[in-house]
């Protein structure tokens, strides 16, 4: 059990940084004549408290009415259990630290914006989903898979837009379930901090499912035929899903044959890790815990929180919160990203440069990663920081169709795919990751893919509360997408 979170201020560890020693001395401009070379100074951060973010700027954030309120719900929450453990993001931060080495995969999935009102069976079809996928993953690339699921706590999103206009009618943008309601009406658009009490419980009850699905029998890997069962025989890549399974469950046939049971708890459970971005600051702080066994600050909302593209200004709140927190986190990277930039961000959130602390999530667009991506490579390369490089290829490949719709065309996302992994082959850096925004449900959001969602079928099954998902089937031919991609890796040596 991990305390409450005190705000005495803590020291984090400094940072060595070359600086020109003009940085560090303060010298009459007058007097300099050469640059002299740089010098080697340590950087000691300034003292860090769960709510030191509150001194810096903080973007999208809610307007809250009633601060009393917001107030009420900050202390209840702050009274409430954690609901993942220090242990657990430790051993999340082993796994990606094994990523950064191409030794792990990581496979980060799930909705854009996840609702309260979510079934236990669409969660267990994204669950499902998410297995396969990591099945077909580990079966393509031989190496473990790091299974990271956007859900029990992505309930706040960033917008573009602080308003939407429909017929007419300007309203305050929906930010998420943690934030205010979907519904275009004033009311529900208005920001509730009861609401956050909400997402607390509705991610303990998430947790508690996921936990139960992959630790409880569901995530067993002699049961994989049965996550296919549903649908896979009527398209092409679940028949492939379906040859898959077979060979897996014939090798477990043959590993019990020989007297070693594929019974074994490493064969029959799995682990699910929670993740999202810690958008709604008021939020985390209030569930960041001490740990007693080290000291160390975990915001115990999720066991992995990334920072968003909008919201990673290096002087910025979010940026603030998260460098004193010690889960593994993540940092997205889109297309403006520069590698000063990044190597300050490396700096920041992970001065002692610990292998899977630190993953960077780039979501540059396809049209973009062959071009933007090596240079952030290099610097990084260059100075010898340790990260996991993930790709999203979802958020860079955005577009309205006519009639409206936000969407994604399946081939521009594995575009991004692709070039994220040529970039990596080129600059000889390993790529970590997978993160999708995706749900098991077959609905239609992103087009394209072998079932060939077209744009006038959008409107039969949208239901994302904010960004277009790849549906099941989508999914799953991205998965097998990659895993070509990474035996092609394997066959050449690529990680030696
Ligand atoms: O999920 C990411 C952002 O919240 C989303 O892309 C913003 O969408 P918008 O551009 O419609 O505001
Ligand atoms: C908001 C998101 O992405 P980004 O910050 O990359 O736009 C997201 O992943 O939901
Ligand atoms: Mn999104």
């Amino acid at each position: 059990m991990i305390s409450p979170a005190f705000s005495t201020p803590v020291a984090l560890p400094s940072s060595t940084r070359k600086l020109p020693s003009s940085a560090c001395r303060r010298v009459p401009s007058a007097v300099l004549q050469e640059p002299a070379p740089p010098v080697a100074v340590p950087i000691t951060p300034p003292l860090w408290t769960p709510s030191s973010w509150r001194t810096k700027r903080a973007l999208q954030q809610p307007v809250y009415p009633d601060l009393e309120a917001l107030q009420r719900v900050e202390r209840q929450l702050h009274n409430q259990p954690s609901l993942v453990a220090s242990g657990e993001m430790q051993a999340l931060e082993q796994q990606l630290a094994a990523a950064c080495t191409g030794d792990a995969f990581v496979l980060q999935g799930g909705d854009c914006a996840e609702s309260f009102d979510e079934s236990a069976h669409g969660l267990k079809s994204t669950l499902a989903a998410l297995f396969k996928m990591a099945v077909v993953l580990m079966w393509g690339g031989k190496k473990h898979v790091v299974k990271i699921g956007r859900l029990a706590g992505q309930y706040g999103k960033p917008r573009s837009n602080d308003f939407e206009t429909r017929d007419g009618v300007s309203l305050p943008s929906y930010r998420g379930e943690n934030i205010n309601a979907a519904a275009f009406t004033e009311e529900a658009r208005i920001p509730d901090p009861n609401r956050m009490m909400r997402a607390y419980h509705t991610s303990a009850a998430t947790s508690n499912l996921v936990r139960a699905f992959a630790g409880g029998g569901y995530g067993d890997l002699t049961r994989v035929k049965e996550w296919g069962m549903d649908w896979s025989l009527t398209t092409s890549r679940g028949r492939q899903y379906m040859a898959t399974a077979e060979r897996i469950s014939e090798a477990l046939s043959f590993i019990d044959t020989c007297g070693l049971s594929s019974k074994q708890p490493i064969m029959t459970s799995t682990e699910v890790y929670t993740s999202h971005e810690a958008i709604l600051l008021p939020y985390e702080q209030a569930l960041v815990r001490q740990d007693p066994f080290t000291d160390n600050f975990y915001a115990c909302s999720g066991h992995f929180l990334w920072i968003g593209e909008r919201t990673r200004g290096i002087d910025d709140a979010h940026v603030e919160f998260a460098r004193g927190i010690s889960n593994p986190i993540g940092v997205k990277a889109g297309p403006t990203m520069k590698p000063e930039e990044l190597l300050r961000l490396c700096d920041v959130l992970n001065p002692n440069n610990t292998p899977g602390r630190l993953t960077v999530i780039i979501r540059m667009g396809a049209d973009n990663i062959l071009q933007n991506l090596p240079p952030l490579i290099r610097a990084v390369q260059r100075e010898g920081r340790n990260v996991v490089w993930v790709t999203d290829s979802m958020h860079g490949n955005t577009f309205k169709t006519e009639s409206g719709y936000k969407t994604r065309s399946w081939n521009r996302i594995m575009a991004e795919v692709k070039g994220f992994f040529t970039v990596h082959a080129a600059e000889g850096s390993i790529p970590g990751g997978l993160h999708f925004e995706m749900t098991g449900k077959e609905v239609t959001e992103c087009v394209g893919g072998t079932l060939q969602v077209k744009s006038e079928h959008l409107p039969q099954r949208y239901e994302s509360l904010c960004d277009p998902r790849l549906n099941q089937s989508q999914s799953l031919e991205m998965a097998f997408e990659v895993a070509e991609i990474l035996r092609s890796m394997r066959d050449a040596d690529y990680n030696v």
